[in-house]
């Protein structure tokens, strides 16, 4: 019989630092010298991060969901990683995925003597949090989603803490706790900074199923938690715009801020002005970071957001295009 393999689910909203977490369990994994293996789940038809991950045994899961419209497609990728073992499995969500439906299909019987739950991280962007609450106070599924992401975790890690004071941060914890088991730990960090320990402490009780169980476990301690749920985030939608002219960064800021405030998350790579270098940008928490990066992919922008008017968008891109 193969070995059993450690997982870890990556949960978190929209550009709450998941990728950020997932690059630092690999770097940590490879100085140990682990066969690292990683599942990637975007929502949109491209991945834009593949770059960050050239040495790893990676599938990406595009296109949808692995918490529901791909749970499938996961299933067949688990099986892959039986035939072609690793020591750690890392599984990255898409930003809407609600991690207990992941962990339904880990533990299906088939796959119990091959993988081994050890933590469901959920990423919380403090400087989102209550904002959130707010902008999605007419989106029940997204409520629900948030609660669900957090509520499921066996680690909860209260990310971009620089971005928010002190007394903001207190009001984020009391809120977080009035839901999730007090058993539940929360660890705030800044870029995804939790000791390596922490992150890789093994929290959840899956050992315990059997071949014959019926039901899977999850770490859920809450009554939100519906396992059977009817699972939708049919709201959230990702807009591609692909043939992307070099801009200037200022240009390109600008843009992005004018976008409408559901757009929540943009991600993709692009080229300035100023030369044939490839960044990959990421816009996040209203704010646009960019990296240098030797890829050979085309430059895209992809926008996620809730309810997200595409042709809006468009016009909104042609119109910058004109202006150029
Ligand atoms: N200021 C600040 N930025 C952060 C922090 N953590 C991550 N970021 C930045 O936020 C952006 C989004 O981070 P990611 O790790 O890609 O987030 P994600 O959850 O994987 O995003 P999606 O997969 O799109 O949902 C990146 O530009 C990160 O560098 C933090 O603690 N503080």
């Amino acid at each position: 019989m193969s070995q059993v393999t450690d997982v870890y689910i990556i949960s978190g909203f929209l550009g709450s630092g998941k990728t950020t977490v997932l690059k630092r369990l690999v770097e940590d994994s490879q100085l140990k010298g682990k066969k690292v293996g990683i599942i990637l789940n975007e929502l949109g038809d491209t991945n834009v991060e593949s770059h960050l991950f050239k040495t790893e045994k990676m599938v990406e899961l595009l296109n949808g969901c692995i918490c529901c419209s791909m749970q499938e497609d996961l299933k067949l990728t688990l099986n892959q990683f039986i035939d072609n073992s690793v020591d750690i499995l890392l599984i990255e969500g898409t930003g809407v995925a609600n991690p207990s439906e992941i962990v339904e299909a880990i533990t299906a019987p088939v796959y119990i003597d091959h993988f081994a739950i050890r933590s469901i991280i959920s990423l919380v962007d403090a400087s989102q949090y209550l904002e959130y609450q707010s902008i999605f106070s007419s989106s029940k599924e997204i409520r629900t989603l948030l609660k669900e992401q957090i509520n499921c975790a066996s680690l909860i890690v209260l990310n971009k803490t620089d971005l928010v004071t002190e007394k903001k941060l207190e009001k984020i914890l009391a809120s977080i706790r009035k839901t999730t088991s007090v058993e539940t730990p929360i660890i705030k960090s800044t870029f995804g900074d939790v000791a390596m320990n922490e992150l890789l402490l093994s929290r959840v009780q899956t050992l315990e199923l059997t071949k014959e169980a019926e039901q899977p476990t999850c770490s859920c301690h809450s009554d939100d938690c519906n396992h059977k749920h009817d699972h939708q985030h049919a709201t959230l939608k990702a807009v591609k715009l692909t043939d992307v002219p070099k801009f200037t960064k200022k240009e390109f800021e600008a843009w992005l801020k004018q976008l409408p405030n559901d757009v929540i998350r943009g991600k993709g790579i692009i080229t300035f002005n100023d030369g044939a270098t490839a960044y990959s940008f990421q816009y996040s928490s209203g704010r646009l970071y960019v990296e240098e990066v030797e890829t050979s992919q085309p430059s895209i922008i992809i926008l996620i957001g809730d309810r997200l008017d595409s042709e809006r968008i468009k016009e909104s891109y042609r119109l910058l295009l004109q202006n150029k």
